[in-house]
């Protein structure tokens, strides 16, 4: 349905307000694709990108370089008119805090039938039969259309946010920390929500978060990024339960379920600058198998069963079945 092809995006760096000649990667050679049906997550750390490939992949961001190609269509290619109309109403955005994200002035019924309006589909009756569809599919009761945002939940508000992603019948939604800012509570519920409309309405997902566990639980498959790069990227059995990227399996540790008997792999420092990033792995500085190999250039892509695929010299052995089940315990280790 979509695709990113070698996908560059680099902004001009700023110091003290002033433009310099420097460059931030925020998102460097990024090709990937999401089926219909099918839930893609996006993990990593603060900074590594995820916000920046949520915006190509909604055409809010034009690449620096590379191509985004929608049914084979690229995006940039199509007339302004085009890209806000029929790209526009194919894909829907759910972010991260929906008390910012909705208008606190408008009623829910306002909400839901704000890009109806905007778009100008079918009869008036059509569209307020449209906001009570909408409403019914996020599981909110009827009474709710009446309400201000500040009058719900932070549950309730997210799945009102989710509504409105869904009005116009996307085939795409992206989800950017969709829960992140939600209790702990409603996480579940909202996260069976989505999966639930992946279901019914068989849409293709982006779920972006920075906790791979979250992820592993929802997503068909996993594209892992850090500093601007996807540093591995398959089925979510496969990256989640077999990782190959040393990073990948630092992001498993840092939150371990309660099956697992990993040891924690502590990654001491910060994730690298993303202005003018290193030549070669940008793991480099915090991996604790880097050697000479790895600073020199990025290194090319390996590849396994079922597009299995990640970038590094020393990669994990796959030592676990890519059943999910949990890999033996590493020895213990630490990047200090
Ligand atoms: N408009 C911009 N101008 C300059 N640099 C930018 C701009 N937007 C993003 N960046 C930089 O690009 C890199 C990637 O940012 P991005 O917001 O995509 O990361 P992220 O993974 O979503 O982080 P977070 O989880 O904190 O939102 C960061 O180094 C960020 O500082």
């Amino acid at each position: 349905m979509i695709r990113l092809d070698g996908v560059h995006v680099r902004h001009k760096a700023r110091s003290g307000g002033l433009f310099s000649r420097d460059a931030v990667h925020a998102l460097t050679d990024a090709t990937m694709e999401v089926k219909r049906g099918e839930i893609v997550g996006l993990v990593g750390e603060s900074g590594c990108g995820k916000s920046t490939m949520a915006r190509v992949l909604t055409g809010l961001q034009r690449p620096t370089d590379g191509k985004v190609l929608f049914h084979g269509r690229d995006l940039w290619e199509m007339t302004g008119a085009e890209r806000r109309g029929d790209f526009g109403s194919a894909v829907g955005v759910v972010f991260q805090d929906p008390s910012t994200a909705l208008n606190p002035r408008l009623t829910v019924r306002q909400i839901l039938r704000d890009p109806l309006d905007v778009h100008r589909r079918g009869t008036r009756e059509a569209r307020e039969a449209r906001v009570e569809e909408l409403l019914d599919l996020v599981g909110l009761p009827g009474h709710t259309l009446e309400a201000l945002p500040g009058q719900l939940s932070g549950g309730q508000r997210q799945r009102v946010a989710i509504a409105r992603a869904l009005a116009l019948e996307p085939e795409l939604i992206v989800a950017d920390e969709p829960t992140s800012a939600l209790d702990v509570s409603v996480r579940a519920q909202v996260l069976n929500l989505l999966v639930d409309l992946r279901d019914r309405l068989g849409l293709g997902m982006v779920f972006i978060s920075h906790d791979i566990q979250t992820v592993r639980y929802l997503a068909d498959r996993i594209a892992v990024l850090y500093l601007g790069r996807i540093v591995e990227e398959g089925r979510a059995a496969e990256v989640a339960g077999a990782p190959r990227h040393p990073y990948t399996e630092a992001l498993l540790s840092a939150t371990p379920s309660l099956l697992e008997t990993t040891e924690r792999i502590v990654l001491t420092g910060p994730v690298p600058s993303a202005t003018n990033p290193p030549p070669g792995c940008p793991f480099t500085t915090r991996c604790w198998k880097a050697d000479d190999a790895c600073a020199t250039a990025f290194p090319t892509e390996s590849s396994g069963p079922g597009g299995h695929r990640w970038h590094c010299v020393h990669p994990q052995p796959t030592t676990s079945s890519p059943s999910g089940d949990p890999a033996p315990v590493p020895p213990a280790r630490s990047t200090a």
